[in-house]
């Protein structure tokens, strides 16, 4: 097929027309935190609203028949998507953060006992961090961390001896680092820990946008990712579970949609996946998503990578050669994903960001959720660019450009 044609896709993303600060065009590298949205996304929540908006699974007018095949429809594509067996494994949430949380309160209180270890690491943003906190303490079983190499890799001899104390209950690991883009080893890891009969949770947040993912493949038990992270809009996320586990869980979230039958002192629960849908979910946004889905199908998960891989080996390059830099996570632009995060000399990540800001430049400056990192690292925070579909060499010069100006007003 190819490499990606940018500047064709730049025309499917309005946004990117803007100009800022007083007429600078806008240079978008914070796709790490959200993506833009193509128009086919922005259209299809448009079309929901103004033509078949209705509520949906339960009514039997055309509206709701209409709004009930989009939604399904957004389902059957995610789990093709995926590669999942079943679309009974896909489950709608409202992003990552409550994915994770589902596990945590389904199958970890479930699952989880006292003296239990959970096996999560030092790159874990805090939505794969803080509800395996709350469900240890309340328990009275123990986190334990893999910790990150100075050079961005995981540490993964700690894995090893955690895994031989026989008391690991449960892995939950990012599959690329939304601060260090390093790509995890989740193979090996996921491996690794079936041969000890310990399901894994891959926090898929940011690999499912840029990098073909086969669950099927992985064989993990649990997958979480986000729709904006992927062109799709805000409030949708995806749990994928394997049947044989979500089969066995305790429902989430109690009221409407999730039930067959409800009488005073007993229920029955629907069926697969409705289980673990409560009440009215995001209708607009879930067919949007499958707007988004469509549209990284069309261009192929592959290339979508490449393209990653190559304008990450120039931000690399590129950022490296300015005096007074620090770069966090791996050299090599195969084993990371397009983030880059970096200090230049003692300028505040604020004050980089603002003069960056100043430029046209949108990118993340702060902790980026990772705080365990950053005192890892010894650091209070970070710059960070991060590359999606639609971001170009010249928009990496622009960066640059910007980044020796501050520099220069720094007197680095
Ligand atoms: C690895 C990872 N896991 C989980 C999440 C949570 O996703 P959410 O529930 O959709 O918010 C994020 C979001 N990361 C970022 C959100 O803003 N800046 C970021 O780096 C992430 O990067």
């Amino acid at each position: 097929k190819g490499a990606l044609n940018v500047e064709k896709i730049r025309k499917d993303f309005p946004i990117l027309k803007r100009k800022v600060m007083g007429g600078k065009p806008l240079v978008y590298l914070d796709n790490a935190a959200t993506t833009q949205k193509p128009l086919a996304v922005i259209d299809a929540i448009h079309d929901y609203y103004t033509n078949y908006n209705s509520n949906i699974h339960r009514a039997v007018h055309q509206l709701a028949e209409e709004a009930t095949k989009a939604y399904e429809d957004t389902r059957v594509k995610i789990a093709k998507f995926i590669n999942a067996r079943s679309t009974d494994e896909i489950i709608f949430t409202r992003n990552t953060t409550e994915a994770i949380n589902l596990v945590a309160y389904s199958w970890g209180r479930a699952n989880i006992k006292k003296d239990d270890r959970i096996v999560i690491t030092e790159i874990e943003h805090h939505s794969n961090i803080v509800p395996w906190q709350i469900l240890t303490q309340e328990k009275g079983a123990k986190l334990e961390y893999i910790g990150v190499g100075d050079d961005g890799y995981l540490k993964m001899h700690e894995y090893k001896k955690y895994l031989d104390s026989g008391k690991v209950k449960l892995v939950s690991v990012s599959h690329m680092s939304n601060v260090l883009g390093t790509i995890t080893p989740i193979n090996e890891i996921i491996k690794m820990a079936h041969e000890k009969g310990i399901p894994v949770l891959v926090d898929g947040a940011q690999s499912v946008p840029h990098m073909p993912v086969d669950v099927q493949k992985m064989d993990c038990e649990f997958m979480a990712f986000s729709a904006h992270k992927m062109l799709g809009p805000t409030g949708v996320g995806v749990l994928y579970v394997k049947r044989e586990l979500l089969e066995k869980m305790p429902p989430f979230m109690g009221g409407g949609d999730m039930i067959k039958e409800v009488h005073k002192y007993e229920t029955r629960y629907n069926d697969l996946p409705y289980k673990f849908e409560g009440g009215t979910p995001n209708i607009a946004d879930v067919i949007g998503f499958a707007a988004a889905i469509d549209y990284l199908e069309k261009i192929g998960m592959d290339r979508v990578r490449e393209h990653e891989i190559d304008i990450t080996k120039y931000a690399l390059d590129r950022v490296a050669q300015v005096k007074g830099v620090t770069i966090y996570g791996p050299m090599n632009a195969i084993d990371r994903g397009g983030v880059v995060s970096f200090n230049i000399g003692d300028i505040h990540p604020h004050d980089l960001a603002t003069i960056m800001n100043d430029h046209g430049v949108a990118i993340r400056s702060g902790h980026h959720c990772a705080q365990v990192l950053m005192e890892r690292l010894d650091v209070a925070a970070t710059s960070r660019a991060s590359f999606y579909i639609y971001n170009t060499k010249e928009e990496v010069d622009v960066f640059i450009e910007a980044l020796s100006e501050a520099r220069r007003l720094f007197k680095i």
